[in-house]
């Protein structure tokens, strides 16, 4: 088919009105989708529109025809005029091609366990974008109905368990798909946290019920977007973790009474990884002005015959231990925009040259070993911090601080950060087992053997998830660890509690916000935690990372450094 005509001749069902300003929209099918695109429109619920481009329209268009006159010539192409996967040698009449879909929805609605979180399957819904690359033959108009639900706040419930990620993720986009067309009440949907049936919600949207075309219910659930979204969101969370991590050496390092020396350019030139040079840059930035270190930038060794000369590698070697964690995340955050930006059905459809081709873009292969490395890399990441707070405990090697950092030591009984640092400990292992790979595990018979490889990357995505929600809890307990050290380096060097006066100008907000976050301002006369009855420690631990988890005033406060990550 010649493509000039293609452009010429093409009608297309009009928009639906949709209740959003279009001009702080995200666009979809224009160009690129980024991960904070995604982010912006799962948490923050930004408004969809889909791109008015009259080419891109026309390919979409163009893919449904070319599956239409497909059936009518009764032409084998897979799962449209055959059976699925194993069953892939089962011919199908034209007459049965729309049932097939419709079958598809109802055989792969077979999920288990609790529902994904909302802002997950919003997520996911950006598999709008993949269909408008024109190559799925999927009409407009089911395309449309994923910008309307967004738009509306309506979030299909998927359940966290059912996808090998090999053949994308079947089971949970059954459910996004039988929610879409209404296809039965058995698909349930959120709206504002509310639950109500698919074709309730329907009706509450003025839209029809949809009968699935030939190869709809495919497009629509043969993909990766479920996994994709999760990983996505992750992606973004982890970014924001990385910098509350920075922020947190960057308090202990005061608190420990560190040197900033080993960030010295000079050395990290000499081995200039990205990564490495980020953090040394990073980490001098934000000690400077701190009169809670040793400012040694200058060359001079402080030496007083009784600490070690130089600091312990947790502190000395912090980017050459950051870096390729630094360098790994951001490679993570490529490989999840490229996949957002793909179309990852089967068969795809080349509107231009009028074929299709048989393929497995659904291999979430991509998804899961970067979600495999991204867990690792966060078990890491809360080791090394578990390590500098036991440094911090420890009066052998704080630099004189209170042993467990007790506040008012004139009171016996009192014995700290003791249990918050057992809890930390505890936690910190599950970081480092959910940094295990699952990637390698997956069923070498999955599906009649027709997914004998499978990737894993649900499973890998939703373990990442969990991993992002431990680690969220584990930083805020860094965070108190770290704000109770500068309190009382603070008194060690001033001799009062409030560390506003003496710590670096660029951790005060970080410091304020910490105390803001359970309800307390700095004081000179008491450090964050006094006397150990005096607070629930636990109580802290859910405000501070309930305030994470919902990109908070602590997450704000480090703001310009989440900005410098990629
Ligand atoms: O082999 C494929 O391309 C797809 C397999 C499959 C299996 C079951 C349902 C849908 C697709």
């Amino acid at each position: 088919m010649d493509p000039q005509s293609l452009q010429k001749s093409k009608t297309f069902p009009s928009q639906l009105p949709l209740a959003c300003n279009p001009d702080s929209s995200i666009v979809v099918g224009d160009k690129s989708l980024t991960i904070n695109d995604v982010a912006n429109v799962a948490r923050n619920k930004a408004q969809v529109r889909l791109t008015e481009n009259s080419t891109v329209l026309q390919g979409v268009q163009a893919s449904c025809d070319y599956i239409n006159n497909a059936v009518e010539s009764s032409q084998p192409i897979y799962g449209v005029t055959t059976g699925f996967g194993g069953l892939a040698h089962i011919a199908i009449s034209p007459e049965q091609a729309s049932e097939l879909q419709t079958n598809l929805v109802w055989l792969m609605k077979s999920g288990a366990g609790q529902r994904l979180s909302p802002k997950d399957v919003r997520a996911a819904l950006l598999r709008a974008n993949s269909h408008m690359y024109g190559a799925s033959g999927i009409r407009l108009e089911l395309i449309q109905r994923i910008v309307i639900f967004l738009n509306a706040g309506v979030t299909p419930h998927v359940r966290e368990f059912g996808s090998i990620g090999a053949s994308g993720d079947l089971v949970p986009l059954s459910y996004v798909t039988g929610a879409l067309i209404g296809l039965d009440k058995s698909f349930t949907v959120d709206i504002n946290d509310q639950e109500i049936d698919a074709p309730t919600a329907l009706a509450l949207l003025g839209l029809p019920p949809l009968q699935l075309q030939p190869k709809e219910g495919l497009a629509m659930m043969n993909g990766t977007s479920v996994m994709t979204g999760i990983a996505a969101n992750c992606v973004y969370d982890v970014r924001t973790l990385l910098a509350l991590t920075m922020g947190v050496h960057a308090l202990i390092i005061q608190g420990l009474n560190g040197s900033n020396q080993s960030f010295h350019p000079f050395i990290h030139q000499k081995k200039p990884h990205p990564g490495q040079l980020w953090v040394a840059e990073s980490i001098i930035e934000l000690l400077a002005g701190s009169q809670l270190i040793r400012d040694e930038l200058d060359g001079t060794h402080e030496y007083h015959g009784k600490e070690l000369i130089q600091d312990r590698y947790s502190l000395r070697c912090l980017p050459q231990y950051l870096g390729p964690i630094i360098d790994g995340i951001e490679q993570i955050g490529k490989q999840i925009e490229t996949e957002i930006n793909s179309v990852t059905d089967n068969p795809l459809i080349d509107v231009y040259n009028q074929v299709s081709y048989h393929g497995g873009n659904f291999m979430g292969q991509y998804v899961g070993v970067s979600m495999d490395q991204l867990r690792y890399y966060i078990g890491i990441l809360a080791k090394h911090i578990d390590t500098q707070i036991a440094l911090l405990v420890t009066p052998e090697f704080s630099n004189g601080l209170a042993p467990s950092l007790v506040g008012n030591q004139s009171c016996k009984v009192n014995m700290g950060l003791k249990g918050l640092q057992i809890s930390g400990n505890s936690i910190m292992s599950l970081l480092t087992f959910y940094g295990n790979s699952i990637a390698d595990r997956f069923p070498t018979h999955a599906e009649q053997f027709n997914q004998n490889i499978n990737s894993q990357g649900f499973n890998s995505a939703t373990l990442a998830r969990r991993s992002v929600e431990i680690f969220q809890q584990y930083m805020a307990i860094a965070l108190m660890f770290g704000v109770q050290a500068v309190d009382l380096r603070t008194y060690e060097v001033a001799g009062h509690y409030d560390a506003r006066t003496c710590l670096s100008p660029a951790m005060t907000e970080l410091y304020s916000t910490v105390y803001k976050v359970v309800g307390k301002v700095p004081s000179s006369e008491r450090p964050y935690i006094w006397n150990d009855n005096e607070q629930s420690l636990d109580e802290y631990i859910a405000r501070i990372s309930v305030d994470i988890a919902t990109d908070g005033a602590i997450v704000q406060a480090v703001n310009q450094i989440t900005a410098k990550l990629k």
